[in-house]
């Protein structure tokens, strides 16, 4: 394990999406191999082994794990089988799987090779995984058909041998304009980002500070932009927080939330620098699906996050994907409900509830894997006064009657701020102001900082404290303003 001496330096670079593109390039370059195969005239009986050919450049270019080089192979057979003029055919079932199986060996453990500063993997996988291949075949062959050992040894196996060199001369001749045309459509990274490394297994990280999330000189910056939008960021989320944060739009704040899910740096394309722990855990040395198990959020946009028929249905559609075990989904279903109120709607069609109601069902989605952490953003955009109420409400009983700690990224502060014991201001990537309610108010306030997410009845106490005032608790809701001046005016 190697230890890290300033975590502000070390950086993770993930490039968005691409899991399926082994598929796509695969069968892209198969439909090609398998046309060549067809049509490709012989010279002197000898032709390329273009199904070889193609496949080793779709493992050379997306880099699979063996599994899905175990498919790519069996794909090919198949393939192979299909279109064989061969009189046993069925040999390719074994001989394509080991021919892609050793192309990707070639890709994992020999791509130091290098020819005047180019790649050396399409020669050496187009030969090695011919010979592999074809060799297997042919021996297949001489047993199935009981050919004689001299047909094998003195003309089989040297064609193969022959084929194999004809493959290291095609497969780079399709490889190098192959990466050309990918690269240019976007559909892979050139050589030099993908020489970029995003593995951290092998760091000792751990967090200097306490707190359920702790993020220690976090910057992240999109793919393609030029500023980062998260700048050297250090706070923490501690056990039993009612933590709300603000900001102008634009300002980082979800983007600090998805730093939290584990979204940044796992989904989206970008670099960052420094760390995120969730409890004690850096987030770059776990998995999105690991993290949900703790930090569980609800986005702005939540109805996108129902996808079932069913009230049940649709948590059981959560817990199953989080591996529960069968026989626990009921029960986790009848806990969730009960602490969103919506056990009366288990039943329910998800169509038929209102917009408050579709919310608690995605809370009592996120919190049927009981996760330690809710992170909610800008979760009343879409809500009217009461149902923004209620929904505060709610929160503040899944936080000190259920003990979760709660992150809300709020513009409208005036609901959520009797409920908070922290507020953070977060402006351009930076943290401004992390600290009680009042603190961060008085902040926002005086250096007129986002003034329009103030509630009004505290800037109104602010105004009047400029006028000479004085009162002894901050105006955060109207009863407390009522009772200040009550007091003030009495004689
Ligand atoms: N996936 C993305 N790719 C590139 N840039 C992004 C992406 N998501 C956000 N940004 C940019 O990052 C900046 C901060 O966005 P973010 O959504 O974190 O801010 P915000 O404070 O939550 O804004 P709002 O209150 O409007 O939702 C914005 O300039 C935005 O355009």
């Amino acid at each position: 394990m190697k230890t890290v001496a300033d975590i502000s330096k070390l950086e993770f670079h993930h490039r968005q999406g691409g899991q399926f593109r082994w598929i796509t390039i695969t069968t892209l370059m198969l439909a090609i191999g398998t046309i060549l195969h067809l049509v490709s005239p012989s010279v002197g009986g000898v032709t390329p082994n273009w199904t070889i050919a193609t496949y080793c450049v779709a493992i050379c270019l997306t880099k699979p794990s063996y599994k899905q080089a175990l498919g790519i192979g069996l794909v090919a057979a198949l393939v192979n089988v299909l279109t064989s003029k061969s009189g046993f055919p069925y040999g390719n079932l074994i001989s394509e799987p080991l021919g892609a199986l050793t192309c990707t060996f070639i890709v994992k453990n020999l791509a130091f090779i290098k020819f005047k500063g180019h790649s050396c993997l399409p020669v050496l996988t187009g030969f090695a995984a011919t010979c592999m291949s074809g060799g297997a075949f042919v021996t297949i062959l001489k047993f199935v058909m009981n050919l004689p050992t001299v047909v094998y040894v003195t003309a089989m196996l040297p064609l193969v041998v022959v084929i194999g060199a004809l493959n290291a001369v095609v497969t780079p001749l399709m490889y190098f304009p192959a990466l050309r045309l990918f690269v240019s459509r976007g559909i892979l990274d050139s050589l030099e980002e993908q020489e970029v490394t995003s593995d951290h297994s092998m760091y000792d990280l751990k967090p200097t500070q306490d707190g359920l999330i702790s993020m220690e000189h976090l910057s992240y910056i999109y793919n393609k932009q030029k500023t980062p939008v998260l700048d050297d960021v250090t706070m923490t989320v501690n056990k039993g927080d009612f933590l709300v944060i603000t900001g102008e739009s634009g300002s980082g704040k979800s983007s600090l939330c998805m730093a939290m899910t584990g979204a940044i740096p796992h989904y989206f394309g970008g670099v960052m620098k420094g760390m995120v722990y969730v409890d004690g855990q850096a987030t770059t040395q776990t998995t999105i699906s690991q993290l949900a198990t703790r930090v569980g959020a609800m986005l702005d946009d939540y109805d996108s996050q129902l996808v079932a028929m069913t009230v049940e249905e649709e948590i059981a559609f959560s817990l199953e994907n989080q591996g529960v075990a069968p026989d626990k989904i009921g029960q986790a279903i009848t806990e969730a409900l009960e602490k969103v109120n919506m056990t009366p709607y288990r039943h329910r069609q998800v169509t038929k509830l209102s917009g408050g109601q579709r919310q608690r069902l995605v809370i009592a989605d996120v919190l049927a894997t009981n996760p330690d952490i809710l992170v909610f953003d800008e979760p009343t955009s879409a809500l009217d006064p009461e149902g923004t109420h209620e929904f505060y409400e709610l929160i503040h009983d899944l936080n000190v009657k259920y003990g979760h700690t709660i992150v809300v990224i709020e513009h409208t502060l005036e609901a959520a701020l009797p409920y908070a014991n922290r507020l953070v201001l977060i402006d351009h990537g930076h943290i401004l102001s992390d600290a009680d309610v009042e603190t961060t108010l008085r902040y926002m306030y005086d250096h007129n900082i986002c003034t329009s997410a103030i509630p009004k009845i505290f800037a109104c106490q602010m105004d009047l404290e400029k006028a000479g005032c004085h009162f002894d608790a901050p105006w955060l809701s109207t009863d407390v303003a009522v009772a200040a001046v009550q007091k003030a005016v009495q004689p």
